[in-house]
């Protein structure tokens, strides 16, 4: 008697104190105390089918800012641009910590500037934004590179052509180019026969770990991890460890050569990122942020960002101009106009004058939307969104991939309509594929010169065709990010 009697407090006690929590909250689903909205989440995972389309059905139920508690933390997602922009660009400096994924943290160190938070992840994201300004990144000098990097690729595509027609695995075309550019900005290597093979190894053993992360593994203690899973704990930390050393080799090498005299950094002509890095080493001497370890977690952490996201870009990108050839011609059209005919290739200076390719672009990175899940950034004091009270201690994000198909803002949002873009100018604004605010995309300029570039002077050079299945549906619809599925395509030389 006693028991059921203080059982019955004590949930009356849950319940009502559960209840003033999500008085402070924007609307969701009713959640319940200690497990929140869990029998919803996964009823509707089930159900439609995958993240998105549940975060969708929410935002269509509950309106542009939701709460979903995921077992005791109120998660808050805001899947409209003037939301998201009133919160993280005009308030950007109460959102710029992030909640990592515990096992993410654990593999990182707390090292780094993708997993971290506080003066170390500032003093990485500054000094790594001016590395990139120096390097060249949106200017001339980087356009030289990625050009350097697409004609030689296009080079290897072409010996293997027979009567022009070269059929390949776009997966394998895309992750080489954008690979090789990202490692040679980082540490002045790209991949040519001796390496490739590994790197495609690697890249492969990431893809698999990256397949298996889910909402779970984000969330999930380490302890938990270690004790009950120890088969997914050890595939995501040997496969960040192999990654981290391979991509970090090259580096370690120079730290070597210098020691031993046979490499000078010169001030004036700095090759790399791992030469500013190690130049602020040598002027400053070894420090807690700046260090050899420090140096190997930022070329991994750029060097992972850096690809997986781009690729999957590009390779979603071609699978939709195949299903839509229109496209792919009326774009052709308007690059070939710009360039006299083909007579030069496709610069960045055109992109003022290309509304047609930067809508298509657009309209490829709204569909493409390489999250699930957004990352969520802690609100550390009461306040309001949208309108809406949030109390301090919920995770809110921007949700990307729920915004980018917001029929309120774009109309028949599964359709690939690049003209949605051309009839409304400011709509293009209204994708965010880099996110918003102070944790917002550290390669934007990158990414954009490579897919501008990439998508641009490829149409000046090929005819694409189907070979092989395309894509209409999500490849893994409950992991935390897109994946990009095996494109085969034909490459027609023009
Ligand atoms: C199409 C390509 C890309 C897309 C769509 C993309 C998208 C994103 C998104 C959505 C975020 C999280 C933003 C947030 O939490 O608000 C992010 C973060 C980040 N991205 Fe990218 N990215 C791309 C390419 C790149 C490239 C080329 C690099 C590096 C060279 C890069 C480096 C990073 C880093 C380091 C972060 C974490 C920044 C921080 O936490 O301070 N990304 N990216």
């Amino acid at each position: 008697m006693f028991f059921v009697l203080f059982f019955s407090v004590l949930l009356g006690y849950l319940i009502v104190r559960q209840y003033q929590k999500v008085s402070r909250l924007p609307p969701g689903p009713i959640s319940l105390p200690l497990i929140g909205n869990l029998p919803q989440i996964i009823y509707y995972l089930w159900s439609t089918g995958g993240i998105v389309s549940t975060l969708d059905l929410f935002r269509k139920r509950y309106g542009n800012i939701f709460t979903l508690w995921v077992g005791p933390i109120p998660h808050v997602s805001i899947a409209d641009y003037e939301t998201s922009h009133e919160v993280f660009v005009k308030n950007a400096g109460k959102y710029a910590d992030k909640f990592h994924a515990p096992v993410m943290r654990d593999v990182r160190n707390d090292i780094g500037v993708l997993i971290t938070n506080g003066d170390h992840w500032q003093e990485m994201r500054r000094f790594s934004l001016q590395a990139f300004r120096n390097m060249g990144v949106g200017k001339d000098i980087m356009e030289t590179r990625i050009m350097e990097e697409l004609d030689a690729r296009c080079s290897d595509i072409d010996k293997l052509a027979t009567n022009g027609v070269t059929i390949t695995h776009a997966s394998e075309f895309f992750d080489l180019t954008v690979g090789s550019i990202i490692n040679s900005i980082l540490v002045g290597k790209r991949f040519e026969e001796d390496t490739k093979h590994e790197f495609l190894k690697i890249k492969e053993t990431m893809d698999a770990s990256f397949e298996t992360f889910s909402p779970f593994d984000m969330t999930a203690p380490v302890w938990f991890l270690k004790t009950f899973f120890k088969h997914r704990y050890d595939k995501i930390w040997s496969a960040q460890e192999t990654a981290k050393n391979f991509a970090a080799a090259e580096a370690i090498k120079r730290v070597e050569s210098i020691k031993s005299g046979k490499y000078v950094i010169d001030e004036n002509n700095l090759q790399d990122y791992t030469d500013a890095f190690l130049l602020k080493i040598q002027k400053e001497g070894e420090s807690k942020d700046f260090n050899i370890e420090t140096l190997k977690t930022m070329i991994i952490d750029l060097w992972m960002t850096g690809q997986e996201t781009t690729t999957t870009t590009l390779i979603s990108g071609f699978n939709q101009l195949l299903l839509h050839p229109e496209v792919m011609i009326k774009a052709r059209e308007e690059i070939l106009k710009i360039t006299e005919n083909g007579s030069r290739h496709l610069s960045l200076t055109d992109r003022t004058s290309t509304p047609y390719v930067n809508a298509v672009i657009g309209e490829i990175q709204r569909h493409a939307s390489i999250l699930n899940v957004s990352f969520w950034k802690i609100n550390k004091e009461f306040t309001y969104m949208g309108g809406h009270p949030v109390d301090a201690g919920a995770l809110v994000t921007s949700q990307l991939s729920a915004l980018h198909v917001n029929e309120t803002v774009f109309k028949n949002p599964q359709e690939f309509n690049p003209e949605r873009f051309i009839r409304d100018g400011k709509l293009l604004q209204k994708v965010i594929p880099f996110g918003v605010g102070k944790r917002n995309c550290l390669g934007e300029s990158l990414a954009k010169a490579e897919l501008y570039l990439i998508f641009g002077n490829l149409l000046l050079r090929y005819k694409f065709e189907q070979h092989g299945k395309l894509s209409t549906t999500e490849l893994m619809p409950y992991s935390a990010g897109k994946r990009p599925f095996k494109l085969e395509m034909k490459f027609v030389k023009i």
